[in-house]
């Protein structure tokens, strides 16, 4: 369940997203899912294209009367720059005179490998699907799976913690500071939901400035910026994915799909490469017992999988983002046809595109999380899922 299948080009008509079975009952608020795709265009640094999209999603079946019918959830998501492409996208005419190739490959891009692979002699034909306008539709499917979560009181949360060379703190850091502070899960709810009030979702108003002052600076040099968010996953219950195949491993379902994503280039895991200098006795979380928490952990350096299963507590997730391949002083490149030396295609394009990153970083996680729980938990329906959740967590509590 929740598996899912995105299609649609950049500047085509629309995106399209199907998640393929969902169990029956499931309540969607559509509300939720534009409010999702309303925070994915948010953050400093995007570029012209987001003041013309204002995403909203349109459900072409799967749903009746606001509930899921468990069968497939047929989303889209209307593309209003289409309007300006209708020839030069066509699908249904002859390409016209007046539509010239793009023969000037994007180093950090996919269009030199992609027009190789595919042999094809427009760039375009490869950049429009490729490019990150993909991820509306992987964010309206995360925000169906983050509904199903919320009714099994897993939260999903993200922020920015680096923007170029600049870095914040982290969320093991930033609860190291002040303990008490995030002991309920109404206080970091508050705590991430502020973030969204701010340019680039980080939570340090002094680093914020400094990493604006950066955007625009490399900005002004004609340059581009990635940079690294965090996720933090939070009530997931132990035993979430397995250890006894790799691909069911929770770490390896989240890497996967978490590197699928447009320009990230490192994924970690709890302390990550950090964690490769340390001695094991500083890495590893000790293990206590309580009669009210039963199995807990006083650090989480582990990012709550150990042995690819959740093991109860936060799983924190750490990517990687490259700066956008598009740069207004253009790399230099060789021209597809005719092998000459020339500058690369210098599309309107974003500076930075981080605080976008981690919103549809969330929603990925949230795909992987719902597929992992609904095949831990089983069931077609909405009632069935409850009953099994609730019997595993007595279960658990009578262990
Ligand atoms: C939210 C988001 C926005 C992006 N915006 C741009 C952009 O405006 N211009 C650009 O060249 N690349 C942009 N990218 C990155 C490219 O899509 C990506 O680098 C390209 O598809 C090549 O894939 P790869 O970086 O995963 O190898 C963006 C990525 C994300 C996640
Ligand atoms: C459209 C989105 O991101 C786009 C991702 C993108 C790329 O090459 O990845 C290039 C830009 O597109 P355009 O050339 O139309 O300005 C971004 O705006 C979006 O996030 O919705």
């Amino acid at each position: 369940m929740f598996e899912y299948l995105t299609a649609g080009e950049s500047h085509g008509p629309r995106l399209t997203a199907i998640i393929k079975s969902l169990p029956a009952g499931l309540k969607i608020e559509l509300d939720q899912i534009n409010e999702q795709l309303y925070r994915r265009q948010q953050g400093y640094g995007r570029g012209g294209r987001m003041k013309i999209e204002s995403d909203k999603v349109i459900i072409n079946s799967g749903l009746r009367h606001k509930k899921t019918l468990g069968s497939p959830l047929s989303m889209t998501v209307e593309n209003k720059d289409w309007q300006n492409w209708l020839e030069i996208m066509a699908p249904d005419k002859e390409r016209a005179e007046a539509v010239e190739a793009l023969t000037n490959p994007r180093p950090g891009h996919a269009d030199l490998p992609g027009a190789l692979k595919y042999n094809q002699l427009d760039l375009r034909n490869i950049l429009e699907r490729a490019s990150a306008r993909e991820t509306a539709a992987r964010t309206a499917v995360g925000a169906v799976a983050r509904q199903f979560l919320n009714e099994l009181d897993i939260n999903i949360y993200s922020h920015v913690v680096q923007v170029g060379n600049i870095k914040s703190k982290t969320w093991n850091q930033i609860k190291a500071d002040s303990p008490e502070r995030f002991s309920s899960e109404a206080a970091k709810e508050q705590y991430f939901a502020e973030l969204d009030k701010t340019p680039l979702r980080c939570g340090d108003g002094q680093k914020t400035a400094e990493m604006i002052e950066l955007i625009d600076s490399w900005k002004e040099n004609g340059d581009s910026v990635g940079g690294v968010f965090e996720i933090v996953v939070s009530g997931v219950p132990v035993g979430i994915g397995s250890h006894v195949h790799w691909d069911l491993k929770l770490e390896s379902r989240l890497a996967a799909q978490l590197m699928g994503l447009q320009a990230i280039k490192g994924v970690e895991i709890g302390a990550g490469f950090k964690g490769a200098a340390m001695p094991g006795s500083e890495v590893h979380d000790e293990i206590y017992y309580d009669k009210e928490k039963g199995f807990f952990r006083s650090s989480n350096q582990a990012g709550g999988i150990e042995g690819g299963m959740s093991n109860g507590e936060e799983i924190v997730i750490r990517l990687a983002m490259k700066p956008i391949p598009t740069l207004a002083k253009a790399l230099e490149t060789a021209d597809l046809i005719s092998k000459e030396k020339r500058t690369a295609a210098k599309e309107r394009s974003d500076v930075c595109a981080v605080p976008a990153a981690s919103i549809v970083g969330e929603a990925v996680t949230a795909s992987v999380i719902a597929q992992s729980c609904s095949s831990k938990f089983g069931g077609d329906s909405m009632e069935e899922i409850r009953r099994n959740y609730e019997s595993y967590l007595e279960y658990l509590s009578n262990f």
